[in-house]
């Protein structure tokens, strides 16, 4: 069996903000192996951003993690890294954009606006690897030629600000890409492209990976975008989550009403007038987080007086490698 690329275990993270304690995230606990597209997906607010940036440490300093919470990251041939351990930013240099990278929505905020993407890029990989000036200057052009950059070379001494939206994703994935992290965390990548250069961006990550070998953490809102891109998704809400598993399986069989909402407010391209149904009532401030199951007060298909109003459903398998945050009575089986 591979070892897991990534473990992370009981991940809390709270915020100490002036009107109190947020808990932004609660117990998340997952694995990723090498080769492997994970997908977070949940509502905005649901804590997918804050379990990223905890892999790299880059949450403010108002951040405080829970005592039993572990992220081990253990590249291939290398010895693990106990990301929550680190103390100095010398160690986490092996961890940011080392064995970590990240692509964001807005690639602006990836590039600084007034050096080169070509200078940049050179940058990051002086940092990282040991190459020369001159042999980082012909990966960097390679890379952004394998992200199909026309005349790569001249883009390379040009600035962010001259790109098109679809080529700046582009240039953020070749500089990502380029140290050759063991582990590429994509926040939303493709929200702000129009949907047939989504559909490129998204081939190419999933050409890269398979040649790399890497494991992506791909986040997004879109569970359509999910089926597209992720071999198992994790289904977020207000911290926790509520259903893990393989992602046909999710998507075909989903055993929890947060995710059978969620696809349900998907529209259907087979029935236009077919009216959407978004999953009812708001999401609550994380300040007042429900007891019990946090989605009970959303959640049409339950009692009143429910046991999900009181306890926190454990995570049960439903079905091979998939698990809901139900009640094992609740489990319903394929009859
Ligand atoms: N530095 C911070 N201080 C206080 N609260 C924070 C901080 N950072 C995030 N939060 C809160 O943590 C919760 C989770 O936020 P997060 O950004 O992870 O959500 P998300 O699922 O990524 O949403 P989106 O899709 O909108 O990016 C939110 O309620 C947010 O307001």
């Amino acid at each position: 069996m591979t070892a897991p690329l990534l473990s992370v275990r009981d991940l809390t993270v709270r915020f100490r903000t002036d009107e109190g304690l947020i808990t932004a995230v609660e117990n998340v606990s997952f694995e990723l192996k090498p080769g492997e597209v994970l997908g977070l997906v949940g509502e905005s607010g649901s804590g997918k951003s804050v379990t990223a940036k905890a892999l790299m440490r880059l949450n403010p300093r108002n951040t405080r993690y829970g005592e039993d919470s572990a992220i081990r990251l253990t590249p291939p041939g290398e010895d693990p890294i106990d990301v929550l351990a680190l103390k100095r930013e010398k160690e986490m240099k092996r961890v940011r954009g080392g064995a970590i990278s990240m692509i964001f929505q807005e690639p602006m905020a990836s590039f600084a606006p007034a050096i080169t993407i070509g200078d940049q890029m050179v940058e990051q990989l002086r940092i990282h690897t040991s190459l020369t000036r001159a042999q980082a200057r012909e990966l960097s052009i390679e890379m952004l030629a394998r992200t199909g950059i026309p005349q790569a070379a001249r883009r390379f001494d040009q600035y962010a600000f001259e790109l098109s939206g679809g080529m700046r994703q582009r240039a953020m994935i070749a500089m990502a890409l380029s140290t050759k992290p063991r582990l590429l965390i994509a926040d939303e990548p493709t929200t702000a492209l129009d949907v047939t250069i989504q559909a490129q961006v998204i081939d190419l990550m999933k050409d890269l990976v398979r040649e790399f070998g890497m494991g992506i953490l791909f986040i997004t809102h879109d569970l359509g975008v999910i089926a597209q891109t992720a071999d198992r998704v994790a289904v977020m809400y207000l911290g926790r989550i509520l259903e893990a598993g393989p992602v046909r399986s999710v998507i075909r069989t989903p055993a929890h009403a947060y995710t059978r909402g969620l696809i349900n407010a998907l529209p259907k391209l087979t029935d236009l007038d077919a009216p959407l149904t978004p999953i009812q009532g708001d999401i609550p401030s994380p300040l007042e987080r429900p007891a019990g199951c946090v989605f009970h007060p959303r959640n049409p298909e339950l009692a009143p007086g429910s046991r999900y109003e009181r306890e926190v459903p454990p995570l049960t398998e439903v079905g091979p490698n998939h698990f809901a945050a139900l009640f094992p009575e609740d489990v319903r089986r394929p009859s």
